[in-house]
């Protein structure tokens, strides 16, 4: 996978030399490239923001680098990349749309400051290339270069080869609509507190049993929002009469 990020603080993004993302760039399952948007500029104060039309605080992104910038790194007539644009306007950033991204080819992320990018500019890009307005959630951060941090991470993670035990995809929260169960490792007994009896039992279907159990409860105490979108069928018929 392609990554291109937008940015007016490159070095935001020094962490991901870091962990498995730089292991993934190393064995080149990711390529990444962040770039400087200032260099899409062409006045001695390399501006790239302006006050707002209508009034109102601070400022806006101006839409002349930005078009320059994504003509750069999604030149007309190639295959377009997926642009993300991080932004507390946009769709909720979910597990499943990490999936989505995973499978993309090429991902480019236009990390947006002040009020906000020129509404033009994503309007322009979505008629060479699909654009997704995305949110981490509802509150509001100083720039989207976080938001990609977070993106690309949850993406990264679901590329082949990145995370040496697959497995530990299949039970991790979200990933069957449900957080995921509470985990335990050595001592058996630590502070007077002793690990779930079952979780020792060495019965692999009790065991499994359990952690669902454990599932449902902290989904239902937690995040009834997610049990009302399970599909009925990922209710057990015990489940169902309790
Ligand atoms: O608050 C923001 C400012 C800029 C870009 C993104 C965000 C944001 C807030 C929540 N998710 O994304």
């Amino acid at each position: 996978m392609r990554v291109d990020v937008v940015s007016i603080f490159p070095e935001y993004f020094a962490p991901l030399d870091l962990s498995l993302i730089g292991r993934a760039r190393a064995s080149g399952t990711l390529q990444l490239a962040v770039h400087d948007l200032r260099t899409w500029t062409h006045d001695v104060h390399r501006t790239v923001d302006d006050t707002p039309y209508g009034g109102g605080p601070g400022m806006v992104m101006r839409p002349e680098p930005w078009g320059e910038a994504l003509e750069a790194l999604a030149p007309p007539g190639g295959n377009p990349p997926r642009l993300l644009v991080p932004t507390p306007a946009g769709a909720p950033f979910t597990q499943a749309l990490a999936h989505e991204l995973a499978a993309e080819p090429h991902l480019l992320f236009a990390c947006g400051r002040y009020e906000g990018i020129d509404q033009r500019v994503l309007e322009h890009a979505a008629s060479r290339m699909p654009v997704t307005e995305v949110s981490l959630g509802d509150y509001v951060l100083f720039g989207g270069e976080v938001a990609v941090l977070v993106i690309l991470e949850a993406v990264t993670r679901l590329l082949p080869g990145v995370l040496g035990n697959v497995g530990s995809l299949d039970d991790e929260s979200h990933a069957h609509g449900l957080l995921e169960a509470p985990m335990y490792t050595k001592p058996a007994v630590w502070r007077g507190q002793e690990v779930p009896t079952v979780l020792r039992s060495g019965d692999h279907g009790k065991i499994a049993r359990w952690r669902r159990d454990e599932a449902l409860a902290r989904t239902v105490a937690r995040r009834p929002d997610m049990i009302a979108a399970l599909p009925p069928e990922c209710l057990d018929p015990r489940d169902r009469a309790a």
